[in-house]
């Protein structure tokens, strides 16, 4: 349960700046997150990690000596957008390039690329790991579709010593692939997480039960059990982990490991301290040598109660990586040199936009576009909590809050834009940045490649008949079958957008005018939202847990039904004024 907060919409800045206040001495925020206030050597490789909010230390307060040169700070659980990764690593950028670091999960993949393309296209060259250390999240054969987990720090610890180490950008990316390869995690929760202002808990997990390999955002685990005794714990713990060694690794004793036994969040420290008794044991036992371990909070999931023990197979090299010295907000290992603070006047910061000229037709266009997004905003602001729920059946249960922050963003983006005389295209890009920036997520990706590709259609000087319609909405859907690589049948968006494209095509390019042309469109797109609950995921977080989504349509799909049944109303309103 979380209990200070103001508007819970405005959780995760205020936090931001708070721990900005308090943490001077080694961060500094810049547009998207924040950056280390101290100098850092030029031409050095910048990691830059980052994620959603909600799993402090994890990101901003792993920023600082011995460890990251900025973070990009999502919303709650949602990842940052392109342009938040973007801005902080131009920020934090020393000239020797940069890593993106991240956990494995859709949305940051998505937004992540999207910046990793941004920086090398603006000259930054720019590399990415995606962490994938939770092994109870797909099986060894797919491995490269875990999760991360708390063994983010390790492979982010690795890598940012490889950089004050002074290596190039190709052998800090080999440091980290090769950490992240050694790297295992397995955990359990006891209970889910109540975000601020929400009056239920994301998930849950039922009283006296533990859901083993439940995810960071209460993606289904495994399996349940009753919860056990500390000792059994630790020996689950140290079983799983143990089974499945590193390539490379064929015996178990002889070998040396770091280790994080991680709380999640509402876990007590003395209760960890309990089970790592056991688990130390256990590991000596079998022939490890254990080094530096850390127990303690790391990764965690709000107030979620669970833990999860990290094994990080050393060789030399990541021995002396992960033995370096760190001083940073929430992570402290040994004692650094002294360090140089930087002037604010030192770290670049994102240029203001520029409106481009546009006609006054475009401009008239520009009005339908944004009561059509301001439609958006309200339809999914009175099914906030029924999206909600469709996503927690196989998701994580925040499809509802994500779509709603990102579509009033995106709303008083378009409102803002065309009162600075934007024209449709123009408005679209800023309605598409800033939906991207304030969802995150995966969707928040999606959506803004959408609204962008229908904004290229559009234009800024022309004025948009019917057939551009229908020309941008096929731009949208290529753009997110492109982005996402989902097909159809994947039970996504996209089985809804993809016959609503084709039907709206098909009725304009019959001659039938654009309202009820998009009324016939959206009952199609509707009906095809609905018989997603026949499919089985194959994308997305949903694709780990099919069987739990049969007989629930994908959340994705089912808001854009929504969505596109809102702007019929808008359309039909228009073509009411023409008669
Ligand atoms: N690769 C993909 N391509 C298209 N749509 C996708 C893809 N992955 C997921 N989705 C859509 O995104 C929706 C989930 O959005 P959201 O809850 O915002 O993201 P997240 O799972 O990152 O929290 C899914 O219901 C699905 O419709
Ligand atoms: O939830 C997170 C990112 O995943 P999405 O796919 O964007 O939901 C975040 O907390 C970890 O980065």
């Amino acid at each position: 349960m979380t209990r200070l907060y103001n508007d819970p919409v405005d959780f995760a800045d205020e936090m931001i700046d708070g721990f900005v206040a308090a943490n001077k001495n080694h961060v500094r925020r810049v547009s998207g997150g924040v950056v280390r206030s101290t100098r850092t050597p030029e031409g050095t490789v910048a990691l830059i990690v980052g994620g959603g909010s909600g799993h402090y230390p994890a990101f901003g307060g792993i920023v600082g000596s011995g460890l990251a040169h900025g973070a990009a700070m999502g919303n709650l659980f949602a990842s940052p957008s392109a342009q938040q990764v973007e801005s902080v690593a131009t920020a934090a950028n020393r000239g020797g390039g940069v890593l993106l670091g991240y956990g494995n999960y859709a949305g940051d993949v998505l937004h992540f690329t999207q910046a990793q393309e941004k920086l090398n296209a603006a000259g930054i060259p720019t590399r990415s790991i995606a962490v994938t250390d939770d092994i109870s999240s797909a099986p060894l054969a797919e491995k490269e579709k875990r999760r991360g987990i708390a063994g983010d720090l390790t492979v982010f610890k690795a890598a940012a010593a490889a950089a004050e180490a002074g290596y190039s950008l190709d052998d800090v990316v080999g440091v980290a692939q090769r950490a992240n390869e050694r790297t295992r995690s397995f955990g359990v929760a006891f209970s889910g997480c109540t975000l601020p202002g929400a009056g239920a808990p994301l998930f849950s997990v039922p009283e006296g039960r533990m859901a083993v390999g439940m995810g960071i955002h209460g993606e289904p685990g495994i399996e349940e059990t009753d919860i056990s005794t500390a000792d059994e714990l630790a020996e689950r713990f140290v079983a799983a982990l143990l089974e499945e060694l590193p390539e490379g690794i064929d015996t178990v004793a002889g070998n040396r490991v770091g280790l994080i036994l991680n709380g999640l969040g509402s876990v007590k420290y003395e209760e960890l301290f309990v089970v790592y008794r056991r688990v130390s044991q256990l590991l000596e036992q079998a022939g490890l040598v254990i080094v530096d371990p850390e127990v303690g909070e790391l990764v965690t999931s709000f107030d979620m109660a669970g833990a999860s023990l990290t094994l990080f197979w050393l060789d030399d090299e990541l021995e002396g990586f992960w033995r370096k010295p760190a001083d940073t907000p929430g992570y402290r290992k040994g004692s650094v040199a002294a360090v140089e603070q930087l002037e604010a006047s030192e770290i670049a910061e994102a240029e203001a936009v520029i409106i481009p000229v546009s006609s006054a037709e475009s401009r008239a266009a520009g009005w339908v576009v944004y009561e059509a997004i301001e439609a958006i905003a309200s339809v999914v602001d009175s099914n906030v909590d029924e999206l909600g729920r469709i996503d927690a059946v196989a998701g994580d249960g925040d499809h509802g809050i994500g779509m709603q922050r990102g579509a009033r963003a995106g709303a008083a983006a378009a409102r803002e834009a065309l009162e600075a005389g934007a024209g449709a295209k123009t408005l679209l890009d800023s309605a598409a940045a800033a939906w991207a920036n304030r969802a995150g997520g995966t969707s928040g990706a999606l959506w803004g490649v959408a609204l962008s590709a229908v904004g290229a259609s559009l234009g800024d000087t022309m004025e948009p008949g019917p057939a551009d319609v229908a020309a941008g909405v096929a731009a949208a859907r290529d753009a997110i079958m492109s982005f996402g690589k989902a097909d159809v049948g994947d039970k996504t968006m996209v089985d809804a957008l993809v016959p609503f494209s084709a039907t709206l095509a098909d009725e304009i390019s019959g001659g039938t005018e654009l309202a009820t042309a998009w009324q016939r469109a959206a009952d199609v797109a509707t009906a095809a939202a609905t018989a997603t609950a026949d499919l089985l995921p194959r994308m997305g977080r949903a694709r780990p847990h099919a069987e739990k989504s049969l007989g629930t349509p994908d959340a994705g799909a089912y808001s854009l039904g929504l969505i596109v049944q809102s702007i019929a109303v808008v359309l039909a309103s228009h073509r009411e004024e023409e008669k």
